[in-house]
């Protein structure tokens, strides 16, 4: 369950690039037990907030606190308390599976605690039965979770996953989604990176990222009722949805399965055959994002 305590606090978190400012004033907390999304189009900075949190990268303004430690003054403190399974892959190929466990092992515990930690692992994520394989052999799910593991082999506090599923067949990415709660009803807080809308909704909060600002934050329940209460999310049974677009009112229109779904002001009288649905965190997504351009440009 999700506790009250803060276990990863940011503080106005920004990262330059030279001229570029990747993640600009970034501030959240995740607390203890908590999933929480970050969600993004590719290139809005979720990787580069992800390695400050992790103390990889030094912020060029801003703190955060993961587990107690500073990013900016302790950052080999954070790098020891957390968990961290980055995009590249981590595993390595020609290592079996459970060398690969006991290689990350040994970068945190000794003698039998390393092992006894490397045979929990194995049974937590149902690698038991794949522990002689060569991680190089393994489907794109096993060495997913394979990943996971690792990061976690030291039963950290925090761990950040860095799109865990990306590239995984929707069973695949369902189990990666298992292990993640099951870490985290034992107290674990998680923060994972994703572009996947289905994934947004199983994260207990989420907060999207867009040109390296933070430009929605909440459970996704509360994210779709802010979009309901300013725009109005109807289906029109056939139509094509370029004759919508650009009409009074109608603030988006797109083709779904044969149907158009519009998104209207909410002064805009709603057309005759169209019928009201409820919106998604795919319009979440959106509408935020089209927010930020309109602001952009004024
Ligand atoms: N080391 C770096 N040097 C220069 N620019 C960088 C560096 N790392 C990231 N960037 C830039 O910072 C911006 C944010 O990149 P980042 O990788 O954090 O985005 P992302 O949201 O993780 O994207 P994706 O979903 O594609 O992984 C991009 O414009 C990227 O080109």
């Amino acid at each position: 369950m999700k506790g009250v305590r803060e276990k990863v606090a940011a503080r106005g978190l920004e990262r330059r690039f030279g001229h570029l400012l990747a993640v600009a004033g970034v501030s959240f907390e995740v607390y203890e037990g908590e999933v929480f999304g970050l969600l993004g189009p590719n290139g809005a900075g979720k990787t580069t907030l992800v390695r400050m949190l992790s103390g990889v990268l030094t912020p060029t303004h801003g703190d955060a606190t993961v587990d107690g430690a500073s990013v900016v003054r302790e950052p080999e403190q954070v790098k020891a308390r957390i968990g961290y399974a980055t995009q590249e892959a981590s595993v390595y190929p020609f290592l079996t599976v459970r060398e690969n466990l006991e290689f990350r092992a040994a970068m945190y515990l000794e003698g039998p605690a390393a092992r006894e930690a490397v045979e929990d692992a194995l049974a937590r994520f149902g690698l038991g039965g794949v522990a002689g394989r060569r991680a190089g052999e393994l489907s794109g799910g096993w060495r997913q979770r394979l990943s996971i593991a690792q990061a976690v082999v030291h039963r950290p506090r925090v761990a950040f996953l860095d799109e865990p599923t990306t590239g995984l067949d929707p069973l695949a990415r369902r189990a990666v989604w298992d292990l993640v709660y099951a870490e985290a009803a034992r107290g674990m807080s998680a923060l994972v990176t994703t572009h996947y809308m289905d994934e947004a909704e199983r994260c207990h909060r989420v907060g999207l990222i867009y040109r390296g600002r933070l430009v929605a934050l909440g459970t996704p329940q509360a994210l779709k009722e802010q979009v309901r209460a300013r725009y109005r999310f109807y289906r029109i049974p056939a139509g094509e949805p370029g004759t919508w677009r650009g009409r009074p009112g109608v603030v988006d229109a797109w083709q779904r399965g044969g149907q158009t779904r519009i998104v209207l002001e909410p002064d805009a009288p709603a057309p005759p055959e169209a019928t009201p649905e409820d919106p998604t965190m795919e319009d979440v997504f959106v509408l935020k994002i089209r927010e930020e351009d309109a602001h952009a440009l004024v």
